[in-house]
């Protein structure tokens, strides 16, 4: 047990989505994991471990924003033997040919702070996804026919942003989107030597202001978990 996560020892698996919302989590484990187990109900973040295809799976969520995933994160890797951890999110489209639903897998995410920012100090480290987990979403997606983009995305520290400018200059070297999670994600990854991919689905749009109704949500959201699922076990 750590400070935030109750689940006994052994009752995480070795590969964990991580989805910002716990209820997400609840909702992945329960349709897409044979015997989901709830391992993790401290502070309402659930965490549920089962099997897809005989693999073991943990889907634990991570909270928003980059100091709460790295809490999760920290101490799925360090003290449960986590090898594999992907983030599945939603995130804004910051491109015209982005689209409401498009998947993103996240090759490399900017930042303008992380809590690793005190690690890395003068240093402007890029991280980035693990190659394997990407090539095998990009197939996972082909596959399934989903529409798929590669390439940066932007990791911010606030959803109310205030610097349109710098949503304008990301777009203009194509950051493909924005959420709130992956650039931490990944520093942890590097750091501890394990996998990382960020698959996110677009949620709304920054550009064409426009947005994913809410009951619509969560159907969209089940071709980033397959995608997920297939790429950690390719
Ligand atoms: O849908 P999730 O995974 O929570 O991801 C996105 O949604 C939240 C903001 O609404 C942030 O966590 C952002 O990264
Ligand atoms: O962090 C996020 C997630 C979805 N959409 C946004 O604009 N930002």
């Amino acid at each position: 047990m750590t400070p935030h996560i109750g689940a006994a020892p052994g009752s995480i698996a070795e590969t964990v989505l991580m989805p910002g919302d716990p209820l997400r989590a609840e909702w992945a484990a329960k349709t897409f994991l044979d015997d989901p187990v709830c391992v993790n109900s401290v502070r309402g973040m659930s965490g549920f471990t089962g099997t897809w295809k005989g693999n073991r799976v943990t889907i634990h969520g991570s909270g928003m924003g980059m100091p709460s995933l790295s809490i999760y994160a920290n101490e799925l890797i360090r003290e449960y033997g986590a090898k594999t951890l992907i983030r599945i999110g939603s995130c804004g489209a910051m491109q015209e040919n982005v689209g409401l639903r498009d998947v993103i897998l996240a090759m490399t995410a900017s930042s303008l702070s992380t809590p690793s920012t005190g690690i890395f100090r003068e240093l402007n480290f890029a991280p980035c996804a693990d190659y394997g987990l990407l090539a095998a979403g990009v197939e996972s997606a082909k596959r399934i026919g989903t529409p798929c983009h590669v390439g940066g995305i932007y990791s911010a520290d606030v959803f109310y942003d205030e610097r349109p400018d710098l949503n304008e200059i990301m777009t203009r070297h194509g950051i493909l989107g924005v959420e709130m999670e992956a650039a931490e994600l990944y520093n942890l990854a590097a750091r501890h030597g394990v996998r990382a991919l960020a698959v996110l689905t677009v949620s709304d749009h920054l550009l064409r202001h426009e947005a994913l109704p809410a009951e619509d949500r969560q159907s969209s959201f089940g071709d980033m978990v397959q995608i997920a699922l297939e790429a950690a076990f390719a």
